[in-house]
């Protein structure tokens, strides 16, 4: 499986945010986005993840076969809002980005597990800390398998510990042929990966 980029455009409400950009993962790959604020990272993700449109260029997923026919059907894209019910409790949150996503992989405790958070599966969600909504988000790309893991600033809110956990994870994700983009200000504890800097500073 390849995740390609040629010559992609993004703009926002008619202006191009960034043109010319180009990558290819393969299994096990990562690529790191920086940049100063304001640069495209965000909007970068959002047109790979199929949430904005592709202004110029060419965009796939190869190799996916009938499970990942094309590129948003084989990302998960961790936002900057945790896209949860607060009235729902985080188990209730997590069954329904299951049975949305599909291709059940882990069990809602395993992944509740995964992040800490086995004990908060009863509450609801809005009753969480700002660091917990984020380890439960990160719970989400665990339920259902895709390949593709696309992260908007993913340990925004994380102390130090859950970081190094979330580091863990994603160093396992890319272990067993997954890809990753991440666009962050922040090291992500991950070693041999590609980076793309974006903007002129
Ligand atoms: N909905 C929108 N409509 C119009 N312009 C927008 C919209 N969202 C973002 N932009 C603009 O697009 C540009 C890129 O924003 P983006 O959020 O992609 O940057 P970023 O690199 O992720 O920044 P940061 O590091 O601050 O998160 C900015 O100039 C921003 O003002």
């Amino acid at each position: 499986m390849r995740l390609i980029a040629e010559e992609i455009e993004g703009r926002r409400a008619g202006e191009t945010i960034f043109s010319g950009i180009g990558f290819t993962l393969g299994e096990g790959d990562g690529l790191i986005v920086t940049g100063p604020n304001g640069a495209g990272k965000s909007t970068l993700l959002r047109v790979v993840a199929g949430l904005l449109p592709l202004a110029h260029g060419r965009l796939e997923f190869e190799d996916g076969g009938e499970d990942f026919p094309s590129v948003e059907s084989a990302c998960h894209y961790l936002g900057p809002d945790n896209a949860m019910k607060t009235a729902l409790t985080v188990s209730e949150n997590l069954a329904f980005w299951q049975s949305f996503f599909g291709r059940p992989h882990l069990s809602i405790l395993e992944a509740l597990e995964m992040v800490g958070l086995e004990t908060i599966g009863h509450l609801p969600f809005g009753y969480l800390s700002t660091g917990q909504r984020r380890r439960v988000s990160i719970a989400k790309l665990m339920v259902s398998h895709r390949p593709v893991w696309l992260l908007d600033e993913p340990t925004s809110g994380l102390d130090k510990h859950s970081e190094a956990q979330f580091s863990e994870l994603m160093r396992m994700h890319l272990l067993g042929g997954g890809m990753i983009v991440a666009a962050t200000h922040l090291p992500l504890g991950l070693e041999g990966v590609q980076e793309l800097r974006m903007g002129g500073h």
